[in-house]
């Protein structure tokens, strides 16, 4: 397929990839992102690109790869009660002789080409720098957990998770695949088990490239960390809920002090989650568990009778950026009733830039119209960016308004406040993240 005409500085050229190309990428990738592995062992692991994703950029007289950037195809990505079409944007690199020369710049503008081009309404990222994206109208739309359990930790009780049991094994694609697929998305689906109320940005791994890189258990990678294993909570035998885990060991004059690194801690329901950590927080010579990353929301933030001993801390999760705004709009569900029009602003991608009314039904349907603001007088005006920062209904509204990123204009007679409808509505009874990194 031709690439959209977008400009590059002088002297550069665009460059299609294939797997044929793995070395280039490799060579360019470690320039981005220092790393202390030899070439011959990343080559050696199986690659996540969807190579017709992968753009790369060339310059007169260079040798190598000038920059870098892919996607994945999120055909499912999940948005409020919905899913949606996305551009995981990734891989994102340029090499530190070529850059502030607008390089990023250009491939941003080629990304959302492309993705207007193949119709995904959505572009979602994980920012290696947390400044890097807002510039491009991505805004962070969710945010993520990060603990340090002691182990033992106090919970609660919850009623039927004695009757579970735990199965722990050496976790393997061939054993584990289709089991640990079936059950993220499942709780993903419905975490707190009603129909319809879905985890936004809960991506899951949908290209044979992604699964294949999930299961890799290279030992260039570990880090000192043991083999993947898999603790699988299980009720009548009926696989519940899974954590795969890595240990550590350090033996100090005080005794063992071995650490639990978690990575992906998924139940289907509260007593499954109850007896999963109960198990993952009474491992052996082991002296705290640190989960990867978590929802803000998971279950164990209430059921750590003691949440402050395990240091939460909150960073960026997913970030998001409309590409279709009225696709996008009418392709979630709102938490409330909502009639509201918005007045956008679209740097990059001009053609969004407009007022949408957007009329919809509590957890139903939703329309948007683009309509004159001559005629039809905004409620709010706000750019793509913080629409991103709201869209999967981790952020309020009222909040960026209140820090001054979003206009409210008062509608003189109407008593209704807009912004307190707009915000209630864009919310959602479940925080928004990804369990994993893309
Ligand atoms: C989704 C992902 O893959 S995240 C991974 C991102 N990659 C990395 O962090 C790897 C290391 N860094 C790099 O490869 C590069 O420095 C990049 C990709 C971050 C930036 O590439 P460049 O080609 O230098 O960016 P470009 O010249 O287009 O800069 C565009 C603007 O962004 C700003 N910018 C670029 N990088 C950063 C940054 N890390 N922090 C803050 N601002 C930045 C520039 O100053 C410039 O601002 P201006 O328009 O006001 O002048």
């Amino acid at each position: 397929m031709a690439l959209p005409q977008i400009t590059l500085p002088h002297g550069y050229r665009w460059r299609t990839l294939t797997k044929d190309d793995q070395r280039l990428v490799t060579e360019l990738d470690t320039w981005a992102f220092p790393s202390g592995l030899a070439h011959d062992d990343i080559d050696a692991t199986p690659s996540p690109l969807t190579w017709e994703r992968a753009i790369a950029i060339e310059a007169e007289g260079f040798d190598g790869l000038a920059a870098l950037h892919a996607s994945y195809p999120f055909r499912q990505f999940p948005v409020p009660g919905a899913e949606l079409p996305t551009a995981g944007l990734t891989w994102v690199g340029v090499h530190p002789q070529h850059r502030r020369r607008g390089l990023l710049t250009a491939m941003i503008d080629l990304h959302l080409a492309r993705s207007v081009e193949r119709g995904e309404a959505l572009s979602a990222l994980f920012a290696a720098e947390a400044p890097i994206y807002g510039r491009f109208g991505y805004g962070r739309a969710a945010d993520d957990l990060r603990l340090e359990i002691p182990r033992g930790a106090a919970l609660r009780d919850v009623p039927g998770a004695e009757r579970h049991t735990i199965r722990l094994e050496v976790a393997t694609r061939e054993k584990h695949g289709e089991l640990v697929d079936r059950l993220h998305r499942a709780a993903g689906a419905a975490p707190t088990g009603i129909p319809g109320i879905n985890r936004p940005g809960w991506a899951t791994r949908e290209t044979e490239e992604l699964q294949a890189i999930l299961w890799d258990d290279s030992p260039v990678f570990r880090e000192g960390r043991e083999s993947r294993r898999i603790m699988i909570v299980e009720l009548d035998g009926e696989p519940r809920g899974y954590v795969t885990f890595r240990r550590t060991m350090n033996w100090e004059p005080r005794g063992p002090r071995g650490r639990v690194h978690a990575g992906e801690v998924v139940a289907l329901d509260a007593p499954a989650a109850r007896a999963l950590w109960g198990a993952l927080l009474d491992l052996d010579l082991t002296n705290e568990v640190t989960p990867f990353v978590l929802p803000v929301d998971d279950v164990i933030t209430n059921l750590l009778v003691d949440l402050r001993a395990a240091v939460p801390r909150t960073p960026d999760n997913v970030w998001v950026r409309l590409v279709d705004v009225a696709g996008a709009l009418a392709g979630r569900q709102y938490a409330a009733d909502v009639d509201v029009t918005l007045a956008v602003t679209d740097r990059q991608l001009p053609a969004n830039a407009g007022a949408y009314r957007l009329r919809a039904e509590a957890f139903g349907g939703a329309s948007v119209e683009q309509v004159d603001p001559e005629f039809e007088a905004p409620d709010l005006s706000l750019d793509v960016r913080e629409l991103g920062a709201a869209y999967l209904g981790g952020r309020s509204l009222a909040a960026l308004a209140a820090a001054g990123l979003i206009t409210v204009h008062p509608r003189p007679g109407q008593p209704a406040n807009a912004l307190a409808r707009a915000s209630a509505a864009f919310g959602w009874p479940i925080a928004p993240g990804s369990s994993w990194v893309f």
